[in-house]
């Protein structure tokens, strides 16, 4: 049993300690404080993937990127490996992270060819060489599943789900550790998110990555994650450690969003 929890601990990839996080909003001259995160904490083993599910406004999103070290939280700490990811001499650990947001036309320049697009972060955090980068640009176009011809091709030549594929190449460029996947198939129609999903399920073996799915999608947590966090108001509601206990749910929150989805 002992013997259990250190290999749990050992495992522990990204772990969540008591974060909170408040915006000052300021409304006819009138400043109000919205408490988006409150205590916070939970971790994310190694080679697994979490989904963190809740209602719009929740605050998902806002701790996806304090958890990729976009954003400051206001208390608490996220440790990657065991290190603080805000701590300025901890700096490197963002090339281990990388994030695959739902607005994948937003989140490129459209000005740039596909090739610059996924070469970008080799360019800016590796010293890779002009060639090294060529050749490593056609395995990443192989592995997210689309030909070498797409790599001269400019953002509007591709379907939605051709650039969310792209720029699931830019994330894994770098061969992170973790990726955080915000809402990262929402905006496909229901076919394409099932390919992408099966794309992610390949790559996570292929690179040995772990994800945190962050949706407000039960299905999609179905199909990829082994665990699930109910997240309502800035806290966490409910765990489920293993996803194939969902039917297990004590909250009437959690089993509201899980109705919501057997309905339709
Ligand atoms: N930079 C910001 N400044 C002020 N308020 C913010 C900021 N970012 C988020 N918020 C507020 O924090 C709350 C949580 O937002 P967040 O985007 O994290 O929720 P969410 O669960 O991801 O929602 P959605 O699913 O709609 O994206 C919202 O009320 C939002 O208006």
């Amino acid at each position: 049993m002992e013997e259990n929890k250190i290999n749990k601990k050992n495992n522990i990839l990204l772990k969540v300690s008591n974060i909170t996080k408040s915006y000052t909003e300021k409304k006819f001259l009138k400043k109000t404080v919205k408490n988006v995160l409150k205590d916070v904490s939970f971790s994310l083993e190694k080679g697994k993937c979490l989904g963190i599910i809740g209602e719009s406004g929740s605050g998902k999103s806002t701790l996806g990127r304090i958890l990729t070290g976009i954003e400051n939280s206001d208390s608490g700490f996220v440790e990657f490996e065991g290190k603080n990811i805000h701590k300025k001499e901890n700096k490197e650990i963002k090339n281990d992270i990388s994030i695959v947001f739902q607005n994948y036309v937003s989140s490129v320049n459209p000005k740039f060819s596909i090739a610059e697009i996924i070469s970008e972060p080799l360019i800016i955090e590796t010293t890779m060489k002009k060639n090294e980068i060529n050749e490593e640009l056609k395995n990443l176009i192989k592995d997210v599943g689309l030909s070498e011809e797409f790599l001269e091709r400019f953002p509007n030549e591709l379907s939605g789900g051709q650039l969310q594929r792209v720029c699931i190449a830019r994330a894994i460029a770098t061969k992170p550790k973790f990726i955080m996947l915000d809402e990262a198939v929402s905006s496909l129609d229901v076919s394409t998110q099932v390919e992408i999903l099966d794309l992610l399920q390949k790559l996570k073996k292929e690179y040995n990555l772990s994800y945190i799915f962050v949706t407000h999608d039960l299905l999609t947590i179905t199909y990829i994650c082994d665990s699930v966090i109910f997240f309502r108001n800035g806290k966490i509601e409910e765990e489920i450690s293993d996803i194939k206990n969902l039917k297990n749910i004590k909250k009437d929150y959690s089993r509201k969003l899980i109705d919501a989805v057997i309905e339709f």
